[in-house]
């Protein structure tokens, strides 16, 4: 059997970055994969500026607690300021500009005005309440680098920046095959002994929320000729094909001999994992292909722990691997087997300050309805034995799945 870090870091290594790169208004970016470098073009901010409504002036001047100036001028966010007078002080507002010779902001809560003079009733050191000019970001420097997953605060920096695009990378193009003549697509009826088709739409769901373009789904029966000529279709327009089902020793396992017929390679491996045991990673014309258990919630694992590493390799992002978390096992009975099992768990703030990790009481590779339950997958390594209150690695789906 090949050890579940191992059959992940292949996954990983199998991807090659994108061909290709399109560019895209700011509203389009989110869950994009940025194309190249980005730098600054501006300093920001552009001018020293207040961080609070009040007053600027020379802290020299206000020295002395109760110390009374002149107001000579009120300066608005987006007005420039006439340089500061000796002696004086001139109201401002969050963002407006400081003016020449002010070297430092009393907020106005620390000040009271009256007939045009201001008292400073707190003396305020030199520098206080003034954002310096290119302090967040400066003209040249990097911003945002090839590889990053866009979300609101990349898109943010990219306005302040004056972009109203960027430069990403394609949607990823992901083929789904099923197999099985047990599977019919939800919405028909269900003949004696069949099933509704649940990992097509399960897993063209997983892919789109890693940032691929809506899936190609092409069912085939079992069948080699139609195995065959549905694996080749998606393989030819597709930059990843997936299959689900008929991976495993059953005889009507066509899937990879239909890969091979086509002229492709395979790698078949009995991976260390459960739920997912049988997952193999082939390559279809220079193109890769994986093979994943049919059964629900092994090609839920499967996708999560194998594939998504993968694909985000596929899209050139930077982030391969997402996080691993620790948490306590809160179980009843002692848990642990000859494979590393990840147990569909629901995580919560726990008292010694990592989550407890109450596991589904169904965790079998055909039950899903703990999927529909689950916040993430809990690592319990091959070989252990583990009680209540035992520390694991877990795997959050918020962190995985995107
Ligand atoms: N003799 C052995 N039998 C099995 C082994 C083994 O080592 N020796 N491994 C078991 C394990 S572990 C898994 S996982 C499954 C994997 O089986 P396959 O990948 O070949 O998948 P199928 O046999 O086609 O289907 C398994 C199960 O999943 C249901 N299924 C399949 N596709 C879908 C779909 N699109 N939507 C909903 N459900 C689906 C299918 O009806 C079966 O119930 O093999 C074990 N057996
Ligand atoms: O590995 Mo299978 O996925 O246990 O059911």
């Amino acid at each position: 059997m090949l050890d579940f870090d191992t059959a992940q870091a292949r996954l990983a290594a199998r991807g090659r970055g994108p061909a290709g790169r399109e560019t895209v208004p700011l509203d389009a970016l989110p869950g994009r994969v940025l194309a190249a470098d980005i730098h600054a073009v501006l300093d920001l901010p552009p001018a020293d500026n207040s961080a609070m409504d009040g007053y600027a002036l020379r802290a020299a001047d206000a020295a002395t607690p109760g110390a009374t100036l002149p107001v000579q001028q009120r300066c608005f966010a987006g007005q420039t300021p006439d340089p500061l007078l000796p002696g004086q002080a001139i109201r401002l507002f969050t963002g407006s500009v400081i003016p020449a010779g002010a070297d430092t902001v009393v907020m106005q809560e620390d000040c009271r005005e009256e007939d045009g003079r201001v008292t400073i009733l707190t003396s305020p050191p030199p520098g206080q309440h003034i954002r310096r000019r290119g302090e967040d970001m400066s003209a040249e420097r990097l911003i945002l680098s090839q590889g990053t997953l866009l979300g609101a605060g990349h898109i943010a920096v990219l306005a302040s920046q004056g972009y109203d695009r960027a430069p990403v990378f394609p949607r990823l193009k992901i083929g789904i095959l099923t197999t099985g003549d047990e599977l019919v697509p939800p919405g028909q009826p269900l003949p004696p002994a069949a099933i509704h088709n649940s990992n097509a739409p399960m897993l063209a769901s997983l892919c789109i929320g890693l940032g691929a373009a809506a899936p190609l789904l092409r069912h085939a029966r079992d069948d080699a000729d139609a195995t065959c000529q549905a694996l080749a279709e998606l393989n030819e327009t597709c930059d990843l094909v997936l299959s689900v089902g008929g991976a495993s020793v059953g005889e009507k396992d066509l899937v990879k001999p239909a890969i091979e017929t086509l002229g492709g390679t395979l790698d078949l491996w009995r991976v260390r994992m459960k739920p997912g045991k049988p997952v193999a990673l082939a390559e279809l014309k220079g193109r890769p292909l994986v093979c994943l258990p049919g059964n629900p919630s092994s090609a839920f694992a499967v996708f999560t722990l194998l594939v998504s590493p993968l694909i985000r390799s596929l899209q050139g992002r930077r982030d391969v691997l997402p996080p691993i978390r620790r948490g306590i096992l809160d179980i009843t009975r002692p848990v642990g087997g000859d494979r590393d099992d990840f147990l569909r768990i629901q995580a919560a703030q726990g008292a010694a300050g990592l989550p407890r990790l109450t596991p589904h009481t169904q965790q079998s590779s055909g039950a899903m309805s703990s999927l529909a339950w689950a916040h993430g997958l809990a690592r319990i390594p091959a070989g252990a034995r583990l009680e209540a209150g035992a520390e694991v690695d877990w795997m959050a789906l918020s962190d995985w799945l995107v």
